[in-house]
């Protein structure tokens, strides 16, 4: 299976990239952003080390459900670095499990490609788990006006806060395998994301040809058997862990 590693800055256009990829390409999508919302929902073990830190420097970091008031958390550690980085040590681990855990699913459903849809690939070091990697970037001022449009919620000041506290576009270019530049129209990116697939070879899962050649044959019935304990566990236990579907971007 190739793991294609997706980045870019914040509001560069990761999520409409990935959307048209599990669209048109039916690409199985591991979203970080949307992993890191899930690992800290209430009576997760990150919610309870952000509130046991950040309570009592922020103001109204709760929302009445319990909920952390996330527009007053990014506020307040995109204004200050050492406390971002508190919050990345919490986090991240949470995050980089559960981006494991779905690769393991996707390989277990025999896709031949997934897709990580990581803002901090590079930062975290997660790029090393890639076949290939993407990178989405648009031109500063554009960057700020469409993130100023999608999160009304946030100031100016907010967002030139967020989009400072990542890597800029030449030192992500100068890492990633491939480049999409996200300056001009829907359609426009489209196109270029077209001709960029086209260059990406997918690792197809082994034939039952290939199965049935040595050397493959002992490891691939190993593979087979291990494979099928797992998911009849999993059916008898009905762990949803194993309810393996194109994880999709519905976030
Ligand atoms: C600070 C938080 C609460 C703000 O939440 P909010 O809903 O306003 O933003 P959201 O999570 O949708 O993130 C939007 C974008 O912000 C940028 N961003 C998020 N976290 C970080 C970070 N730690 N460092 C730099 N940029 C970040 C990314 O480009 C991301 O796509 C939230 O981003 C968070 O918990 N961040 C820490 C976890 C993390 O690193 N997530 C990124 C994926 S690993
Ligand atoms: N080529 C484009 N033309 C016009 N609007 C665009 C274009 N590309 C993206 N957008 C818009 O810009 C905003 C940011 O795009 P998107 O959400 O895909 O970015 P992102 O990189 O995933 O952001 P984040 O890092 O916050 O997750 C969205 O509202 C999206 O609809």
């Amino acid at each position: 299976m190739l793991v294609v590693g997706l980045t870019g800055g914040i509001a560069s256009g990761k999520s409409t990239v990935s959307a048209q990829l599990h669209d048109k390409y039916n690409f199985p999508i591991i979203d970080a952003d949307k992993i890191a919302r899930e690992i800290v929902e209430p009576g997760k073990p990150a919610y309870q080390s952000i509130v046991k830190h950040f309570e009592k420097k922020i103001t109204g970091l709760l929302k009445e459900d319990g909920t952390l008031n996330r527009p007053a958390l990014g506020r307040y550690v995109f204004s200050n670095k050492s406390e971002l980085q508190i919050l990345n040590s919490i986090t991240h681990p949470e995050v980089r499990k559960e981006i494991l855990r779905r690769i393991l699913k996707c390989w277990l459903h025999f896709e031949q490609i997934c897709i990580l849809d990581v803002p901090l690939l590079f930062e975290a070091g997660m790029d090393k788990i890639c076949g290939k990697t993407i990178c989405v970037i648009c031109n500063e001022e554009i960057q700020l006006q469409r993130l100023m449009k999608r999160n009304s919620e946030l100031t100016k000041e907010d967002c030139i806060n967020r989009i400072h506290n990542q890597l800029s576009n030449k030192e992500r270019s100068s890492k990633a395998d491939i480049v999409i530049e996200n300056d001009g129209t829907l359609e426009g990116l489209y196109i270029e994301l077209d001709k960029d697939i086209k260059g990406i070879t997918p690792c197809k899962a082994l034939t039952y040809l290939e199965v049935l050649c040595p050397p493959f044959a002992v490891a691939s019935a190993l593979f087979y058997i291990t494979r099928k304990f797992v998911l009849n566990l999993a059916e008898r236990y009905s762990c949803s862990f194993w309810d393996i579907k194109p994880i999709g971007k519905t976030a």
